[in-house]
């Protein structure tokens, strides 16, 4: 159980890392499995990283789970999004009855899909005057992302509903790599330009009465002071699907602010960390720059819900059932190159 902020931090120092034995080995494999060498390009790469972190070098891919957090947050009330704020209650209720996007996406991707809601009648503190949550309160939502995550999972996948967190997100990204609220804020729902205004105003007064928190640079106690309690859940999730080496496939721009917590925190935090997709939020790309990672599909998405990265699970199923499935040259009698 997380008590304090310490308590997590650290589990984050104790990151494992992924099996360099094992990615050896699953390399030596594919060396020898019939194609030409480097035919399935990134597919290739992406099952060597899987079997690193599977701690084999033929990896099976079997049960995926996908976990949508939700939250409520203060600073909706300021009028940063296109949608009221009640929209995060009743989606929880669509994404239990199944008639959401991701139900349909996690569907398709073979995923069992579980959902975690906390405390959405209670906001979280206005980010742009107060800190998010107390220390309380976030290790409660940590606590809660961590425990969602099932032992036995092949691959997680996070997503989040939460009206107003790409403010949320954009103050995080803000805090971490620099560059001013105007670098980070967009469109988010579809806000129109009086909101994006308000939205970019709101950034600003967070990172303002934020700043010593910033300047001091503990990336935990910044989501404290700038998350949300379902961004939180998410960067608990990532921390324990690190801590079980389950593979994590990274899903929009929220998702991958929570992630650059474990980023900022640790050297390679998100080495178990793939992106699924890069969204139409115009900060997604600059955040996946700054982590240094290269989306799998840009479909223009801007969903949320986990559904870039759902989408993108059939891509790392083909990249591991040819690397796992295929023949050798020798067992199926094919002549290699000289
Ligand atoms: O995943 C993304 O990149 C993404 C981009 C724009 C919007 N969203 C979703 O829209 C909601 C946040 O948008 P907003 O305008 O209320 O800040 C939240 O529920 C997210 O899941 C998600
Ligand atoms: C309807 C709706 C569905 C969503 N799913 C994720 N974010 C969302 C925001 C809105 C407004």
């Amino acid at each position: 159980m997380f008590k304090t902020i310490e308590d997590f931090k650290a589990e984050l120092a104790g990151f494992p890392s992924a099996d360099a034995a094992a990615r050896q080995a699953a390399a030596l494999r594919n060396a020898g499995l019939t194609k030409p060498a480097g035919a399935l390009g990134r597919l290739e790469d992406l099952a060597l990283w899987y079997a690193s972190w599977r701690g084999s070098d033929r990896p099976v891919l079997d049960r995926v789970q996908i976990a949508i957090f939700a939250g409520s947050h203060g600073v909706a009330a300021r009028g940063v999004s296109a949608y009221p704020p009640e929209v995060t209650a009743q989606m929880v209720g669509n994404f239990r009855a199944g008639g959401a996007a991701i139900n349909q996406l996690a569907q398709v991707a073979g995923a069992r899909l579980t959902v975690h809601a906390a405390d959405l009648d209670r906001p979280t503190g206005d980010i742009a005057e107060a800190a998010a949550m107390s220390e309380a309160d976030l290790c409660a939502a940590l606590q809660s992302g961590w425990d969602a995550v099932d032992p036995e999972a092949d691959l997680f996948v996070a997503g989040e509903m939460g009206i107003g967190n790409t403010t949320v997100a954009a103050a995080l990204a803000a805090a971490f790599y620099g560059g001013g609220a105007g670098t980070w804020v967009g469109r988010g729902t579809g806000v129109d330009d009086p909101g994006l205004a308000r939205k970019a105003a709101a950034v600003e007064a967070a990172l303002d009465t934020h700043a010593a928190a910033i300047e001091a640079g503990d990336p935990v106690e910044i989501l404290r002071c700038l998350g949300g309690r379902e961004v939180a859940a998410m960067t608990g999730a990532y921390a324990r699907a690190r801590v079980l080496r389950i593979p994590v496939i990274l899903d929009g721009f929220i998702s991958c602010a929570a992630a650059s917590v474990l980023s900022q925190a640790v050297w390679g935090g998100l080495d178990h960390a793939i992106a699924g997709h890069c969204s139409a939020e115009a900060a997604h790309l600059r955040l996946l720059d700054a982590l240094k990672m290269e989306p799998l599909l840009r479909l223009g998405l801007r969903l949320g819900e986990g559904s870039g990265a759902a989408a993108a699970v059939p891509i790392l199923r083909a990249a591991v059932a040819c690397h796992s499935g295929m023949a050798s040259f020798g067992e199926a009698g094919v002549s290699d190159r000289d």
